[in-house]
Protein backbone atom coordinates (compact mmCIF):
# COMPACT_ATOMS: atom_id res chain seq x y z
CA UNK A 1 0.00 0.00 0.00
CA UNK A 2 1.08 3.53 -1.02
CA UNK A 3 0.65 6.35 1.38
CA UNK A 4 0.79 9.39 -0.12
CA UNK A 5 2.37 13.00 1.31
CA UNK A 6 -0.76 15.71 0.86
CA UNK A 7 -0.27 19.64 2.31
CA UNK A 8 -3.89 20.90 3.63
CA UNK A 9 -5.45 24.22 4.14
CA UNK A 10 -5.03 24.04 8.21
CA UNK A 11 -6.19 27.95 8.09
CA UNK A 12 -7.57 30.35 5.67
CA UNK A 13 -5.47 32.74 4.95
CA UNK A 14 -5.48 36.05 6.35
CA UNK A 15 -3.16 38.66 4.25
CA UNK A 16 -0.36 36.64 3.17
CA UNK A 17 -0.14 33.36 3.69
CA UNK A 18 1.95 31.97 6.45
CA UNK A 19 3.44 28.61 6.71
CA UNK A 20 1.18 28.08 10.00
CA UNK A 21 -2.06 28.10 7.60
CA UNK A 22 -1.19 24.36 5.86
CA UNK A 23 -0.61 20.66 7.52
CA UNK A 24 1.41 18.41 5.83
CA UNK A 25 -0.66 15.15 6.21
CA UNK A 26 -0.29 11.40 5.37
CA UNK A 27 -2.77 9.74 3.06
CA UNK A 28 -3.46 5.69 2.99
CA UNK A 29 -3.96 4.95 -0.80
CA UNK A 30 -6.01 1.83 -1.66
CA UNK A 31 -4.86 -1.11 -4.51
CA UNK A 32 -6.09 -0.21 -7.40
CA UNK A 33 -9.59 -1.46 -9.47
CA UNK A 34 -9.73 -1.99 -12.98
CA UNK A 35 -9.32 0.74 -15.02
CA UNK A 36 -7.36 2.67 -12.00
CA UNK A 37 -3.72 4.02 -12.12
CA UNK A 38 -1.39 4.93 -9.44
CA UNK A 39 0.43 8.05 -10.51
CA UNK A 40 3.66 10.12 -8.34
CA UNK A 41 3.68 13.53 -8.52
CA UNK A 42 7.26 15.11 -10.10
CA UNK A 43 6.78 18.56 -10.19
CA UNK A 44 4.24 20.87 -8.92
CA UNK A 45 2.92 23.91 -9.45
CA UNK A 46 2.25 27.07 -7.21
CA UNK A 47 -0.03 29.60 -8.91
CA UNK A 48 -1.66 33.36 -7.88
CA UNK A 49 -4.78 31.88 -8.41
CA UNK A 50 -4.72 29.40 -5.57
CA UNK A 51 -4.65 32.61 -3.11
CA UNK A 52 -8.43 33.86 -3.93
CA UNK A 53 -9.63 30.67 -5.20
CA UNK A 54 -8.66 29.38 -1.53
CA UNK A 55 -11.12 31.23 0.03
CA UNK A 56 -14.02 31.13 -2.94
CA UNK A 57 -13.66 27.08 -2.83
CA UNK A 58 -11.95 25.74 -0.38
CA UNK A 59 -12.97 24.74 3.52
CA UNK A 60 -10.05 24.14 6.07
CA UNK A 61 -9.09 20.84 5.74
CA UNK A 62 -9.20 20.40 2.24
CA UNK A 63 -5.81 19.35 0.21
CA UNK A 64 -4.60 22.34 -1.63
CA UNK A 65 -5.55 22.92 -5.17
CA UNK A 66 -3.39 22.64 -7.75
CA UNK A 67 -1.67 20.97 -10.92
CA UNK A 68 1.25 18.78 -11.03
CA UNK A 69 3.30 16.71 -13.87
CA UNK A 70 3.11 12.79 -12.45
CA UNK A 71 4.23 9.92 -13.78
CA UNK A 72 2.61 6.36 -14.19
CA UNK A 73 3.68 4.08 -11.89
CA UNK A 74 1.41 1.08 -11.76
CA UNK A 75 -1.73 0.71 -14.93
CA UNK A 76 -4.81 -1.14 -14.97
CA UNK A 77 -5.99 0.66 -17.09
CA UNK A 78 -4.85 -0.21 -21.00
CA UNK A 79 -5.13 3.28 -22.01
CA UNK A 80 -2.51 4.59 -19.73
CA UNK A 81 1.32 2.76 -20.07
CA UNK A 82 3.68 2.60 -16.64
CA UNK A 83 5.84 5.65 -17.00
CA UNK A 84 3.72 7.75 -19.48
CA UNK A 85 3.85 11.64 -17.61
CA UNK A 86 0.60 13.88 -17.43
CA UNK A 87 -0.28 16.82 -16.28
CA UNK A 88 -3.43 16.75 -13.73
CA UNK A 89 -5.06 18.81 -11.62
CA UNK A 90 -5.25 16.87 -8.17
CA UNK A 91 -3.31 19.32 -5.34
CA UNK A 92 -0.35 19.29 -3.01
CA UNK A 93 0.34 15.23 -2.98
CA UNK A 94 2.80 13.22 -4.04
CA UNK A 95 0.59 10.33 -5.13
CA UNK A 96 -2.62 9.71 -6.07
CA UNK A 97 -5.26 7.55 -7.48
CA UNK A 98 -6.73 7.90 -10.94
CA UNK A 99 -9.56 6.10 -13.07
CA UNK A 100 -7.79 8.34 -16.21
CA UNK A 101 -10.30 10.58 -17.27
CA UNK A 102 -9.03 13.71 -15.09
CA UNK A 103 -5.07 13.21 -16.69
CA UNK A 104 -3.99 15.43 -20.29
CA UNK A 105 -0.90 13.10 -21.47
CA UNK A 106 2.00 14.98 -22.02
CA UNK A 107 2.06 15.51 -26.12
CA UNK A 108 4.11 12.42 -27.71
CA UNK A 109 6.38 15.23 -29.66
CA UNK A 110 7.89 16.24 -26.17
CA UNK A 111 11.57 16.05 -26.61
CA UNK A 112 13.60 14.51 -23.52
CA UNK A 113 16.21 17.11 -23.83
CA UNK A 114 12.99 19.17 -22.31
CA UNK A 115 12.18 19.74 -18.73
CA UNK A 116 8.40 18.24 -18.26
CA UNK A 117 8.13 20.82 -15.52
CA UNK A 118 7.31 23.57 -18.57
CA UNK A 119 3.87 21.82 -18.92
CA UNK A 120 2.82 23.32 -15.76
CA UNK A 121 4.07 26.90 -17.11
CA UNK A 122 5.35 28.17 -20.51
CA UNK A 123 3.80 25.09 -22.30
CA UNK A 124 0.64 24.67 -19.44
CA UNK A 125 -2.30 26.67 -18.12
CA UNK A 126 0.21 30.44 -17.86
CA UNK A 127 1.35 29.94 -21.32
CA UNK A 128 -2.15 29.38 -22.14
CA UNK A 129 -3.21 32.41 -20.61
CA UNK A 130 -0.28 34.43 -22.64
CA UNK A 131 -1.96 32.76 -25.64
CA UNK A 132 -5.33 33.15 -25.58
CA UNK A 133 -5.32 36.24 -23.39
CA UNK A 134 -3.45 38.06 -26.38
CA UNK A 135 -4.70 36.09 -29.55
CA UNK A 136 -8.41 36.09 -28.37
CA UNK A 137 -9.14 39.01 -25.56
CA UNK A 138 -6.68 41.25 -27.01
CA UNK A 139 -6.79 40.32 -30.54
CA UNK A 140 -3.62 41.74 -31.11
CA UNK A 141 -2.68 42.81 -34.44
CA UNK A 142 1.47 43.49 -35.92
CA UNK A 143 2.66 46.96 -35.42
CA UNK A 144 0.34 47.35 -31.92
CA UNK A 145 1.88 47.87 -29.10
CA UNK A 146 1.16 45.81 -25.85
CA UNK A 147 1.48 46.80 -22.38
CA UNK A 148 2.17 44.10 -19.14
CA UNK A 149 2.47 43.85 -15.74
CA UNK A 150 4.07 41.25 -13.90
CA UNK A 151 5.94 41.02 -16.83
CA UNK A 152 8.94 38.39 -15.66
CA UNK A 153 6.22 36.15 -14.09
CA UNK A 154 4.96 32.84 -15.66
CA UNK A 155 1.88 34.50 -17.63
CA UNK A 156 3.66 37.92 -18.16
CA UNK A 157 6.89 36.37 -19.58
CA UNK A 158 5.47 34.71 -22.32
CA UNK A 159 2.44 37.53 -22.99
CA UNK A 160 5.80 39.95 -24.00
CA UNK A 161 7.56 37.65 -26.11
CA UNK A 162 4.13 36.10 -27.97
CA UNK A 163 3.86 39.89 -28.72
CA UNK A 164 7.13 39.84 -30.41
CA UNK A 165 6.38 36.97 -32.37
CA UNK A 166 3.51 38.67 -33.59
CA UNK A 167 5.46 42.03 -34.36
CA UNK A 168 4.28 44.20 -31.74
CA UNK A 169 6.20 47.46 -29.34
CA UNK A 170 6.61 45.14 -25.95
CA UNK A 171 6.68 47.33 -22.87
CA UNK A 172 6.70 45.42 -19.45
CA UNK A 173 7.03 46.09 -15.42
CA UNK A 174 8.52 43.70 -12.80
CA UNK A 175 9.64 44.49 -9.63
CA UNK A 176 12.91 44.21 -9.16
CA UNK A 177 16.38 45.58 -11.69
CA UNK A 178 17.41 42.08 -12.11
CA UNK A 179 13.98 40.80 -13.39
CA UNK A 180 13.69 44.05 -15.95
CA UNK A 181 17.36 43.31 -17.09
CA UNK A 182 15.75 39.45 -17.70
CA UNK A 183 12.99 41.53 -19.80
CA UNK A 184 15.30 42.86 -22.04
CA UNK A 185 17.24 39.78 -22.53
CA UNK A 186 14.28 37.99 -23.74
CA UNK A 187 12.98 40.84 -26.44
CA UNK A 188 11.09 43.48 -24.63
CA UNK A 189 11.62 46.80 -25.93
CA UNK A 190 10.71 49.07 -23.14
CA UNK A 191 10.87 47.42 -19.14
CA UNK A 192 10.68 49.17 -16.02
CA UNK A 193 10.67 48.50 -12.35
CA UNK A 194 7.17 49.98 -11.01
CA UNK A 195 8.38 49.45 -7.25
CA UNK A 196 11.30 52.24 -7.66
CA UNK A 197 10.15 54.84 -10.69
CA UNK A 198 9.09 58.23 -9.76
CA UNK A 199 6.25 58.63 -11.21
CA UNK A 200 4.36 55.30 -13.21
CA UNK A 201 2.29 57.99 -15.38
CA UNK A 202 5.44 59.36 -16.71
CA UNK A 203 7.14 56.25 -16.88
CA UNK A 204 4.15 54.54 -19.30
CA UNK A 205 4.28 58.39 -21.13
CA UNK A 206 8.15 57.87 -21.78
CA UNK A 207 7.61 53.97 -22.76
CA UNK A 208 4.99 54.55 -25.33
CA UNK A 209 4.43 58.51 -26.40
CA UNK A 210 0.89 57.60 -28.84
CA UNK A 211 -0.46 55.20 -25.49
CA UNK A 212 -0.96 51.25 -25.69
CA UNK A 213 -3.47 49.39 -27.68
CA UNK A 214 -3.32 45.96 -25.79
CA UNK A 215 -3.12 45.99 -21.99
CA UNK A 216 -2.25 42.59 -20.75
CA UNK A 217 -3.07 43.03 -16.98
CA UNK A 218 -2.17 40.53 -14.27
CA UNK A 219 -1.99 43.19 -11.48
CA UNK A 220 -5.13 45.41 -11.11
CA UNK A 221 -5.11 47.93 -8.21
CA UNK A 222 -3.88 51.27 -8.61
CA UNK A 223 -1.47 50.00 -11.50
CA UNK A 224 -4.48 49.30 -13.89
CA UNK A 225 -6.38 52.71 -13.11
CA UNK A 226 -3.20 54.87 -14.33
CA UNK A 227 -2.51 52.73 -17.66
CA UNK A 228 -5.94 52.81 -18.36
CA UNK A 229 -5.38 56.37 -18.87
CA UNK A 230 -2.50 55.57 -21.33
CA UNK A 231 -4.90 53.32 -23.49
CA UNK A 232 -5.17 54.29 -27.35
CA UNK A 233 -8.65 54.58 -29.28
CA UNK A 234 -10.13 51.27 -29.18
CA UNK A 235 -7.73 49.73 -27.13
CA UNK A 236 -8.09 46.49 -25.50
CA UNK A 237 -7.45 45.41 -21.99
CA UNK A 238 -7.28 41.77 -20.96
CA UNK A 239 -8.10 41.68 -17.16
CA UNK A 240 -5.98 38.29 -17.01
CA UNK A 241 -5.46 38.76 -12.87
CA UNK A 242 -5.46 41.42 -9.97
CA UNK A 243 -2.38 40.05 -7.54
CA UNK A 244 -1.85 43.20 -6.12
CA UNK A 245 -5.40 42.24 -4.08
CA UNK A 246 -5.06 38.81 -3.78
CA UNK A 247 -3.70 39.14 -0.42
CA UNK A 248 -5.29 42.53 0.59
CA UNK A 249 -6.93 42.17 4.40
CA UNK A 250 -9.08 45.48 3.63
CA UNK A 251 -10.19 46.01 -0.35
CA UNK A 252 -8.48 48.98 -2.13
CA UNK A 253 -10.14 51.44 -3.30
CA UNK A 254 -9.39 52.20 -7.39
CA UNK A 255 -9.42 55.55 -8.85
CA UNK A 256 -12.43 56.75 -11.15
CA UNK A 257 -11.65 54.25 -14.60
CA UNK A 258 -14.72 55.16 -16.48
CA UNK A 259 -14.36 58.05 -18.00
CA UNK A 260 -10.96 56.64 -20.31
CA UNK A 261 -13.30 53.42 -20.80
CA UNK A 262 -16.10 55.87 -21.86
CA UNK A 263 -13.88 58.67 -24.18
CA UNK A 264 -11.77 55.85 -25.77
CA UNK A 265 -14.64 53.30 -26.04
CA UNK A 266 -12.34 50.60 -24.46
CA UNK A 267 -12.61 47.39 -24.14
CA UNK A 268 -12.28 45.41 -21.56
CA UNK A 269 -12.33 41.81 -20.77
CA UNK A 270 -12.11 39.57 -17.88
CA UNK A 271 -11.27 35.34 -19.08
CA UNK A 272 -9.94 32.79 -17.41
CA UNK A 273 -7.88 30.33 -19.53
CA UNK A 274 -10.16 27.32 -18.67
CA UNK A 275 -12.78 28.59 -21.26
CA UNK A 276 -10.61 27.92 -24.07
CA UNK A 277 -9.19 24.54 -22.93
CA UNK A 278 -11.39 22.95 -25.54
CA UNK A 279 -8.14 24.73 -27.69
CA UNK A 280 -5.42 23.41 -25.02
CA UNK A 281 -4.35 21.00 -27.80
CA UNK A 282 -3.59 24.06 -30.33
CA UNK A 283 -2.01 25.99 -27.94
CA UNK A 284 0.24 23.43 -26.25
CA UNK A 285 1.10 22.80 -29.56
CA UNK A 286 2.31 25.86 -30.25
CA UNK A 287 3.91 26.98 -27.39
CA UNK A 288 6.02 24.28 -27.93
CA UNK A 289 6.94 24.66 -31.57
CA UNK A 290 7.90 28.22 -30.10
CA UNK A 291 9.81 26.93 -27.81
CA UNK A 292 11.91 24.38 -29.75
CA UNK A 293 12.69 27.08 -31.98
CA UNK A 294 14.04 29.23 -29.48
CA UNK A 295 11.39 31.68 -30.40
CA UNK A 296 10.05 31.73 -26.30
CA UNK A 297 12.73 31.41 -23.94
CA UNK A 298 11.46 30.14 -20.17
CA UNK A 299 12.69 30.62 -16.68
CA UNK A 300 11.94 28.34 -13.84
CA UNK A 301 11.97 29.09 -10.28
CA UNK A 302 12.60 25.38 -8.79
CA UNK A 303 11.88 24.84 -4.92
CA UNK A 304 13.44 21.20 -3.96
CA UNK A 305 11.51 18.89 -2.06
CA UNK A 306 7.89 18.41 -1.35
CA UNK A 307 8.23 20.01 2.38
CA UNK A 308 8.87 23.32 0.98
CA UNK A 309 5.94 23.97 -0.94
CA UNK A 310 4.17 26.42 1.01
CA UNK A 311 7.69 28.31 1.51
CA UNK A 312 7.24 28.76 -2.38
CA UNK A 313 4.16 29.57 -2.35
CA UNK A 314 4.43 32.41 -0.08
CA UNK A 315 7.49 33.64 -1.88
CA UNK A 316 5.83 33.37 -5.24
CA UNK A 317 3.36 35.78 -4.15
CA UNK A 318 5.72 38.06 -2.74
CA UNK A 319 7.34 38.33 -5.73
CA UNK A 320 10.57 35.74 -5.22
CA UNK A 321 10.51 34.05 -8.28
CA UNK A 322 11.70 34.64 -11.75
CA UNK A 323 9.38 33.00 -14.18
CA UNK A 324 7.25 30.25 -13.21
CA UNK A 325 7.70 29.09 -9.49
CA UNK A 326 7.75 25.17 -9.42
CA UNK A 327 8.73 22.40 -7.03
CA UNK A 328 11.13 19.55 -7.90
CA UNK A 329 9.86 16.57 -5.61
N1 LIG B 1 -7.24 34.59 -15.87
C1 LIG B 1 -6.59 33.45 -15.91
O1 LIG B 1 -7.03 32.42 -16.45
C2 LIG B 1 -5.26 33.40 -15.27
C3 LIG B 1 -4.83 34.47 -14.55
N2 LIG B 1 -3.58 34.48 -13.98
C4 LIG B 1 -3.18 35.67 -13.26
O2 LIG B 1 -2.03 36.20 -13.91
C5 LIG B 1 -1.22 36.89 -12.96
C6 LIG B 1 0.21 36.39 -13.03
O3 LIG B 1 0.19 35.01 -12.72
P1 LIG B 1 1.54 34.17 -12.87
O4 LIG B 1 2.26 34.60 -14.06
O5 LIG B 1 1.19 32.74 -12.66
O6 LIG B 1 2.36 34.66 -11.58
P2 LIG B 1 3.90 35.11 -11.57
O7 LIG B 1 4.77 34.01 -11.97
O8 LIG B 1 3.95 36.39 -12.31
O9 LIG B 1 4.14 35.40 -10.02
C7 LIG B 1 3.40 36.44 -9.38
C8 LIG B 1 4.16 37.75 -9.59
O10 LIG B 1 3.23 38.80 -9.36
C9 LIG B 1 3.98 39.96 -8.97
N3 LIG B 1 3.29 40.60 -7.84
C10 LIG B 1 3.01 40.06 -6.64
N4 LIG B 1 2.39 40.98 -5.87
C11 LIG B 1 2.28 42.12 -6.62
C12 LIG B 1 1.77 43.44 -6.38
N5 LIG B 1 1.24 43.75 -5.20
N6 LIG B 1 1.85 44.35 -7.37
C13 LIG B 1 2.41 44.03 -8.56
N7 LIG B 1 2.92 42.80 -8.86
C14 LIG B 1 2.85 41.88 -7.89
C15 LIG B 1 5.39 39.47 -8.55
O11 LIG B 1 6.30 39.88 -9.53
P3 LIG B 1 6.92 41.37 -9.54
O12 LIG B 1 8.40 41.19 -9.30
O13 LIG B 1 6.62 41.88 -10.92
O14 LIG B 1 6.25 42.15 -8.44
C16 LIG B 1 5.27 37.95 -8.57
O15 LIG B 1 6.47 37.33 -8.99
C17 LIG B 1 -1.88 36.68 -11.61
O16 LIG B 1 -2.71 37.78 -11.32
C18 LIG B 1 -2.74 35.45 -11.84
O17 LIG B 1 -3.84 35.42 -10.96
C19 LIG B 1 -2.70 33.42 -14.11
C20 LIG B 1 -3.12 32.30 -14.81
C21 LIG B 1 -4.44 32.19 -15.41
C1 LIG C 1 -9.39 39.73 -6.43
C2 LIG C 1 -10.11 38.54 -7.05
C3 LIG C 1 -9.39 38.02 -8.26
C4 LIG C 1 -10.13 36.88 -8.92
C5 LIG C 1 -9.30 36.31 -10.07
C6 LIG C 1 -8.35 35.30 -9.54
C7 LIG C 1 -7.49 34.67 -10.26
C8 LIG C 1 -7.36 34.70 -11.75
C9 LIG C 1 -6.51 33.51 -12.05
O1 LIG C 1 -5.35 33.50 -11.73
C10 LIG C 1 -7.17 32.36 -12.63
C11 LIG C 1 -6.43 31.24 -12.84
C12 LIG C 1 -7.10 30.05 -13.27
C13 LIG C 1 -6.34 28.93 -13.44
C14 LIG C 1 -7.01 27.65 -13.58
C15 LIG C 1 -6.26 26.55 -13.33
C16 LIG C 1 -6.88 25.22 -12.96
O2 LIG C 1 -8.15 25.06 -13.47
C17 LIG C 1 -5.97 24.10 -13.30
C18 LIG C 1 -5.81 23.96 -14.76
C19 LIG C 1 -5.92 22.49 -15.03
C20 LIG C 1 -4.86 22.03 -16.00
O3 LIG C 1 -3.89 22.79 -16.28
O4 LIG C 1 -5.03 20.90 -16.45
Amino acid sequence: MVTAKVWVLKKHFEGFPQTSDFEMKQEALANLKDGELLLESVFLSVDPYMRPYSKRDMKEGDVMIGTQVARIVESKNPAFAVGAFVVANRGWRTHFISDGKDLNLLPESWPESLPRSLALGTIGMPGLTAYFGLFEVCKMKPGETVLVNAAAGAVGSVVGQLAKIGGCKVVGCAGSDSKVAYLKKIGFDEAFNYKTVTSLDETLRKASPDGYDCFFDNVGGEFASIAINHMKKYGRIAVCGAISQYNDTVPQKGPYIQFPMIFNELSMKGFIVTSWYNRREEGVKALLKWVLEGKLKYHEQVTERFENMPAAFIGMLKGENLGKAIIKV
